[in-house]
């Protein structure tokens, strides 16, 4: 569970370009939720994934992950717990290693679930089967360098090599947004099959409205650095596309 408990953020504190991008934020997200945040430019969206992931830290309030206070624990102490994909599939993945050498590097990072480090070959044929999954047939390409690969053919593998660590929250920052559309399919359906297999709690920004309506277990919806909508069970389920667009009319 990440709790997060009156949360501010400030930049420029004090000079004329201030601006107050979370303006005291209490959420509480359950293990094993998908929710996904959605909100006008400048809502403080990335602010609140950057807090929980780390990489910002809050002036006042505090975040919890699992019972512990990581309110001043920085990004790579919380990577135990937490993996990121960005929007851009250039992050996240060396364009230069093969496929199966970025999941050396990664496996070598932290210890994985399902798959044991390795050089040899029982290594390999682990990672063709998880990659066999995905069902774009790149299990035969696993020796090419990641960086021939298409956009959505590299978040589809960063997203993972993401959740086959330890971790157990998946912060998806509009990771569809450089892909075409039917790429962006796959690795949406890729975010939600994984979500579920690994059980993970995941948070999903996006700017597509379809995307929130069609995934996730709760939606929330930003504006001026507050949650301005909140629905989640039965209510996110009966929420019609058109209400989506209403929230933004
Ligand atoms: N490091 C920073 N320094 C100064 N201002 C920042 C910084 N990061 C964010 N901001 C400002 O905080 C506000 C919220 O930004 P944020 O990126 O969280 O919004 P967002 O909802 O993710 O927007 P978008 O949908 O455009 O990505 C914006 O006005 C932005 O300019």
């Amino acid at each position: 569970m990440i709790t997060i408990t009156d949360v501010h953020k400030t930049f420029n504190k004090g000079k004329a370009n201030q601006v107050n991008a979370v303006n005291g934020i209490t959420l509480e997200i359950k293990d094993g939720e998908f929710l996904v945040i959605v909100g006008s430019n400048g809502s403080g969206k990335t602010t609140l994934l950057n807090l929980i992931a780390g990489s910002v830290s809050p002036d006042n309030g505090t975040i919890s992950i699992d019972g512990n206070d990581v309110t001043n624990m920085p990004d790579y102490k919380r990577s135990r717990w937490i993996a990121r994909v960005f929007q851009n599939p250039l992050s996240g993945t060396a364009p230069d290693l093969s496929i199966l050498d970025n999941f050396r590097l990664a496996s070598i990072r932290t210890k994985r679930k399902g798959l044991s480090v390795g050089v040899n070959d029982a290594f390999k044929k682990q990672v063709q089967e998880k990659v066999a999954g995905l069902g774009m047939g790149l299990q035969d390409k696993i020796d090419q360098p990641m960086g021939t690969l298409s956009g959505g053919q590299r978040q589809a593998l960063t997203l993972l090599m993401s959740v086959m660590d330890s971790c157990k929250v998946l912060l998806l920052d509009e990771p569809t947004a450089a892909l075409d559309p039917r790429s962006a399919d796959v690795v949406m359906r890729t975010a939600d099959t994984l979500i579920r297999e690994f059980n993970l709690t995941a948070v999903f920004i996006t700017h597509n409205l379809k995307d929130a309506f069609n995934y996730g277990t709760r939606i929330i919806q930003m504006g001026e650095g507050l949650i301005i909508n909140d629905l989640s069970g039965t209510d996110k389920a009966s929420l019609k596309q058109n209400d989506l667009f209403d929230w933004f009319a």
